[in-house]
């Protein structure tokens, strides 16, 4: 598990510390539609925090606001006390932020190795020109940036399938190379969109442990959106709660699975058997 030059901050020790992310009054809506209404919370450094709540309830549309993919009309992103009416896309990847999808966005024909090497895209440094001709600098960065990208498929336990296409991959394999990808950028902050639905209940022990551990050794910042709630309860410092748009709970897990609000309009339906 030994990387060359880990993600995020080598040796980082696991302590939470200040808000690093704070999103302030955020209100996006489409057309008649309203996402989100009014929702504010922060993410500290370190932590993992967890976005929960029913179908509808904005979880990915707030992801989406945090990097830039949706633009809110109401609101203040502050990233590192650095206050923005919105977040774009280069800019956020820029900041340090990464992301993974509900529905797996890996190129399916090619290599899990060349799947991860496309998230060190931002880290090149030499040009266009340089790469094509594989020049000197080109020729040194890119054995720096295949070192790197070795360095996260042996921290994810993918060697025996380093050659392999994406597409040929199980599912539960899959959102593990896309999960490489994003470690690839070297991320502070890692979004990650139900980084377990779809998965057995042994692949969804194997990510928990793969999220522990960037977590905990590289000390990234992981904000989560996930339905099983056995996980988000086990390996979230703090969960905030979402439905219809509107911010309904925020704490500890603890502190959500005894709020009266979420236990009505989430946890109640579980109980019922009506989510996971
Ligand atoms: N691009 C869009 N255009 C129109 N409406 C959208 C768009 N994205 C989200 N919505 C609407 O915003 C609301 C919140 O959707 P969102 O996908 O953020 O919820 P979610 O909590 O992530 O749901 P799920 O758990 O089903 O993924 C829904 O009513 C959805 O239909």
């Amino acid at each position: 598990m030994e990387m060359t030059q880990p993600p995020g901050q080598p040796g980082t020790e696991r302590r939470i510390g200040d808000v690093i992310l704070d999103l302030k009054n955020i209100s996006l809506s489409f057309g008649g539609v309203k996402a989100l209404t009014d929702i504010s919370f922060d993410v500290k450094q370190h932590e993992i925090r967890a976005i929960i709540g029913p179908n509808g309830a904005g979880k990915s549309s707030m992801l989406n606001v945090i990097n830039g993919v949706y633009r809110p009309q109401q609101g203040e992103i502050v990233l590192r006390g650095v206050h923005r009416t919105n977040m774009d896309c280069y800019g956020a990847a820029k900041a340090g932020i990464a992301r993974t999808f509900q529905n797996i966005a890996l190129f399916k024909g090619m290599t899990v190795l060349d799947n991860i090497m496309t998230g060190r895209n931002l880290k090149m440094k030499t040009n266009f020109l340089q790469q094509a001709f594989y020049l000197g600098a080109a020729r040194r960065e890119e054995i720096a940036h295949r070192e790197q990208a070795e360095a996260i498929i042996d921290f994810l336990e993918i060697q025996a399938i380093r050659k392999t296409p994406v597409g040929r991959l199980p599912y539960g394999l899959q959102k593990r190379v896309e999960l490489g990808r994003a470690l690839a950028a070297e991320p502070e902050i890692l979004l990650l969109d139900e980084p377990m639905a779809g998965m057995n209940v042994e692949e969804k022990q194997d990510m928990c442990r793969f999220i522990l551990d960037v977590n905990d050794q590289f000390g990234t910042t992981i904000v989560l959106i996930e339905h099983d709630m056995g996980v988000v309860m086990d390996i979230s410092d703090r969960v905030v709660v979402l439905d219809y748009g509107k911010k309904i709970g925020d704490g500890t897990p603890d502190e959500v699975r005894t709020n009266e609000n979420v236990i009505k309009a989430y946890l109640g339906q579980a109980h019922e058997g009506s989510a996971a």
